[in-house]
């Protein structure tokens, strides 16, 4: 399909064998990839300003005429600088060239160019220093690519010019023809040529949208037809087993959620094909009892339990949980970890392999090749887009293809979460456990900690616990708190009569569990910690929290770290400190003293810094996209999630002659991803 595009960099004119070693670090081996390399962003000289009313300090293109160039001057050895008059009949103003010598020579008096740069000095001396400059005929939207050491924007430019001739405007189009015509698609060719050099913004548009919808068609396709042959495979179908002695056994009433999710649960696991089931649900809302609950359905009909989980801390904590609500009834509980001693682990596995054991909670080692059951039914992951897609397969493929479900805290749109999990069905727990009051939170300034400190004397006299949270694990030359000297500081301190814990990712997992056992027991009041309590820890007599350096945070990241009070019944507070209380930084802060909501802060942090991380494919196992933004691009999302569904319907494997394009692609993406991994 591929032709022509397949062909190597290196055969276009201009590249050759040095520069396409080069274009390997960009990722581009062949002229699809270098098609493929999208501009991160475009210059339009559309509308260029006049030099008169331009603002200055600010990135303006101007277009204009040369008027007189000046004498070069040497500021000092090395540093040659190089003057121009140049004017648009507004006013005029002194294009500043340094070293570029080629760039000056070629600037030819009485001709004009477009300039794209920063107007500096003031309104009667204008300067500009070293802008862009492009001739007057130049194309009027020119891209800006992502580049590497050795290849130039204007070589790139080139390349990718050399790239779209060379095609002579025939591109094989992997699209069907109605789906084209129905989604209202420009063509392949068409978009890739104005993705590159769109006429202006409405074309740029147009391609945007087609290469958007394709790779989001692609990405749908290949997840529900993960989705479908999962279900073509028999897994473990279980029997009609009641579970009420869970229900009155636990030392609370579950929720509506937290009982539809269980229904769920058992519902799929009693089908003939393996369940895929994500449970989403806010922080605090109580996943782990419908983990358990799910856990104990497949105890019931003789089946073991896997429960993996991203960390030590949690998988511990997890332990703990399960334990508390299933052994009364029976079920034996293990914890596998890997810091466990190589004989006990030994001891475990064979006990695992045994079937002594019905619920095994663990970290990746349970995905160890080594680690066998005896007739494993249900695998539970925690917060899996810490795990991803593949590692997610590997645990499943142990056992006879058993029953798979996802906890998530993870706030994502249903849309954007059925594309994420594609392949899984989704149970969300709207509510949280009854009695829970809302976490108080203010932000701060430094001048305050004391105050804070008050607040958090205040609550131990009550009995209750407290988090201090800093971004950094040792002093470092920023102005950051870490958690070794503020521990050790306040122990000796404002806090010196309560009992003082520290918790850090660097700590060994058996000093780290002592430490969460020892919060856990009460016999700490406070625990100083890094985010490495941001998910998953449960101690519900510890009602405040201060974070330190909380500008440091995402909003999402700080809901996560506030959830970890709260969950009990107790009144608690969140105090976030700063000390670079900026308008920007208050404002975004103030958003968590308002909203409790994870869905709402993760949109608010979204439209304040953008998608970032936050949807970064890898997060969450997804094969990366070249142009599509999951968060932005929501509209394109649904249609492209609608016609896979259509064109599965009627062509599951993507047999049919019209669709072979679209399958190539959903290979090519998904084997992509398998050779980054
Ligand atoms: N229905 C309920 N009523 C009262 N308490 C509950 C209920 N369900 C769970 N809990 C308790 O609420 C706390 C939070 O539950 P759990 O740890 O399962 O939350 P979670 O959903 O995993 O949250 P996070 O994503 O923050 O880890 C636990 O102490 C749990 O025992």
């Amino acid at each position: 399909m591929l032709g022509e595009l397949a062909k190597p960099v290196m055969y276009l004119t201009g590249v050759g064998p040095k520069k396409s070693e080069l274009y390997e670090k960009l990722g581009v081996k062949t002229v699809y990839d270098l098609l493929y390399h999208f501009p991160r962003y475009y210059i339009d000289m559309n509308e260029p300003q006049v030099i008169r009313d331009a603002p200055l300090n600010e990135q303006v293109v101007l277009k204009g005429r040369v008027v007189r160039k000046l004498p070069e001057g040497n500021i000092r050895r090395g540093l040659t600088v190089y003057k121009a008059i140049f004017t648009d009949d507004t006013a005029d103003l002194t294009i500043v060239i340094y070293n570029a010598g080629f760039m000056f020579k070629a600037l030819e008096v009485g001709h004009e160019y477009f300039l794209v740069g920063k107007l500096t000095g003031n309104m009667i001396r204008r300067e500009i220093n070293s802008p862009q400059i492009y001739p007057a005929d130049a194309e009027p939207v020119q891209p800006v690519y992502r580049l590497t050491e050795g290849i130039t924007q204007n070589q790139l430019r080139l390349n990718m010019r050399t790239a779209l001739d060379s095609l002579g405007g025939f591109i094989y189009e992997p699209l069907p023809a109605d789906v084209v015509r129905e989604q209202g698609l420009c063509s392949l060719n068409y978009a890739l040529q104005n993705i590159h050099y769109p006429t202006d913004m409405h074309t740029l548009e147009l391609a945007k949208n087609r290469l958007v919808f394709d790779e989001l068609l692609t990405l749908a396709l290949g997840m529900l037809m993960m989705k479908s042959r999962s279900r073509e495979k028999a897994g473990c179908p279980m029997g009609a087993e009641s579970i009420d002695e869970y229900y009155s056994a636990l030392p609370f009433e579950l929720t509506n959620g937290q009982k539809d999710a269980i229904n769920d649960c058992i519902c799929d696991m009693q089908k003939d094909y393996p369940m895929n089931r994500l449970v989403q649900g806010d922080v605090g809302s109580g996943k782990t009892a419908v983990a358990a609950g799910a856990a104990y359905f497949a105890y019931k009909n003789g089946f073991q339990t896997a429960l993996m989980a991203p960390t030590e801390i949690l998988a511990g904590q997890h332990y703990e949980t399960l334990k508390g609500f299933l052994e009364p009834l029976g079920v034996k509980v293990v914890l596998l970890t890997g810091s466990l001693t190589p004989k006990k682990k030994e001891k475990v596995k064979s006990d695992i392999a045994a079937g002594e054991y019905h619920v095994i909670v663990g970290t990746h080692a349970l995905v160890q090749a080594s680690t066998e059951f005896r007739r494993l039914g249900l695998v539970i992951t925690d917060e899996q887009h810490r795990f991803g897609v593949e590692q997610r397969a590997l645990l499943a493929g142990k056992g006879d293809n058993p029953h798979k479900l996802v906890m998530s805290a993870t706030p994502i749109p249903r849309t954007l979460a059925l594309m994420i999990y594609g392949d899984l069905d989704i149970s969300v727990l709207k509510e949280l456990p009854k009695g829970r009051q809302p976490v108080e939170t203010y932000a701060v300034t430094g001048k305050l900690r004391e105050r804070a400190f008050g607040y958090v004397k205040q609550y131990i006299e009550e009995g209750r616990q407290a988090y201090i949270v800093c971004p950094m694990i040792e002093e470092s030359d920023s102005d950051l708190r870490d958690v070794k000297s503020y521990a050790k500081e306040i122990s000796e301190g404002v806090f010196s009569e309560y009992r003082v814990g520290l918790l850090h990712g660097r700590l060994s997992a058996d000093s780290k569990e002592k430490v969460m056992k020892k919060f856990k027991a009460h016999e700490l009041d406070i625990l100083v910690s890094t985010t490495v309590v941001e998910v998953g820890v449960d101690v519900p007599n510890a009602a405040v929290m201060i974070i330190e350096n909380a500008d440091r945070f995402g909003l999402s990241q700080l809901h996560q770290l506030r959830g970890r009070v709260g969950r009990g019944e107790h009144k608690s507070t969140c105090i976030l400190i700063t000390d670079n209380p900026t308008e920007e930084v208050v404002q975004r802060l103030k958003i968590l003293s308002k909203s409790h909501d994870g869905f709402e802060i993760s949109q608010e942090d979204l439209k304040l810094r953008g998608p970032g991380d936050f949807f970064g494919s890898r997060q969450h196992g997804l094969p990366k996209m070249k142009i599509a933004d999951m968060s932005q691009d929501m509209e394109i999302l649904v249609k492209a999630q609608e016609t896979a569904k259509e064109i599965l319907c009627k062509d599951p494997q993507l047999d049919k002659g019209k669709n072979r394009g679209l399958r190539e692609l959903v290979e090519q993406l998904f084997e992509q991803d398998i050779a980054n991994d």
